[in-house]
């Protein structure tokens, strides 16, 4: 996942200040990486992992996603990108209460094929289903309903989701924020597994500097711009590094 020289400006006619929420970021995320984002509220944290997604269009500037470069697909070619090469793991679940975990899991896939005349379920993609299941510990867990699943258990069938289709890059986006700190830690644990043993991309969006130092890499951002990268920091760095720049 690649950006370059991207800059975002939500409202342009509010934005006399000339503050955009992204300010000219360039930012290579390499295949297999495991990438943390933070800084204060505001900083434009959110808007990067949007405009890396392809959910929002950048003002200026290039995304790619692998090889494809974002801007030049038309509406519906970027959707589907969305939905077969990007995967999303968001604070609150975002679970579909009425289906089961692994209705839940395999709607990506569905997703994928829906509207298109070649049916997007291979044997491959059961063999990568059936591993990831296995990965995050849900295969007890398949016909429940997600209500009936505790917080992290209902955040792990949202990692499984996030990885149906063998997206090239999954966005989290606070992903242990509702959790307490032990179950929190098991899913970014889940996580660096997901990195380490299949080879997936993850780039995850957190305040909390105990979860950023999980991650191999961290980008400090301040007013839309990163600031400072930091290299396997550990938490009390990171912490350090925070607090240093919000005096
Ligand atoms: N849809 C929008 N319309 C207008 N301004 C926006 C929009 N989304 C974000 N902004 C502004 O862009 C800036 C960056 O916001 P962003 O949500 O990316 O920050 P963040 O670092 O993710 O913050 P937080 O940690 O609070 O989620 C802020 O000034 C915010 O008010």
């Amino acid at each position: 996942m690649r950006l370059e020289q991207v800059t975002k400006i939500h409202r342009p006619k509010d934005n006399r200040g000339g503050r955009p929420a992204l300010d000219d970021v360039s930012l290579t995320v390499p295949r297999g990486a495991f990438l943390a984002v933070m800084g204060r509220s505001g900083s434009g944290k959110s808007t990067l992992l949007h405009c890396a997604a392809g959910l929002d269009a950048p003002t200026r500037g290039r995304v790619w996603i692998g090889d494809t470069e974002i801007g030049r697909l038309r509406e519906t070619a970027r959707t589907r990108l969305r939905r077969e090469r990007v995967g999303f793991v968001f604070q609150a679940y975002n679970l579909i209460p009425s289906l089961s975990v692994e209705e839940n899991i395999t709607l990506p896939l569905r997703l994928a094929g829906a509207g298109t005349s070649a049916p997007s379920e291979t044997p491959c993609d059961r063999t990568w289903l059936g591993a990831v299941v296995d990965r995050v510990g849900l295969g007890d867990f398949l016909s429940r309903k997600p209500g009936e699943l505790s917080g992290g258990q209902q955040q792990r069938v949202a990692v499984a989701r996030a990885l149906a289709t063998r997206p090239d890059v999954v966005f989290a986006d606070e992903p242990t924020g509702a959790l307490d700190p032990a179950t929190g830690d098991q899913i970014l644990s889940l996580l660096d597994d997901l990195v380490r043993d299949l080879g997936q991309t993850v780039v995850m969006v957190t305040h909390d500097p105990s979860a950023a130092a999980r991650a191999h890499d961290v980008v400090v951002m301040e007013d839309g711009r990163i600031v400072q990268v930091l290299h396997s920091p550990d938490a009390p760095m990171l912490t350090a590094v925070l607090g240093g720049r919000a005096r």
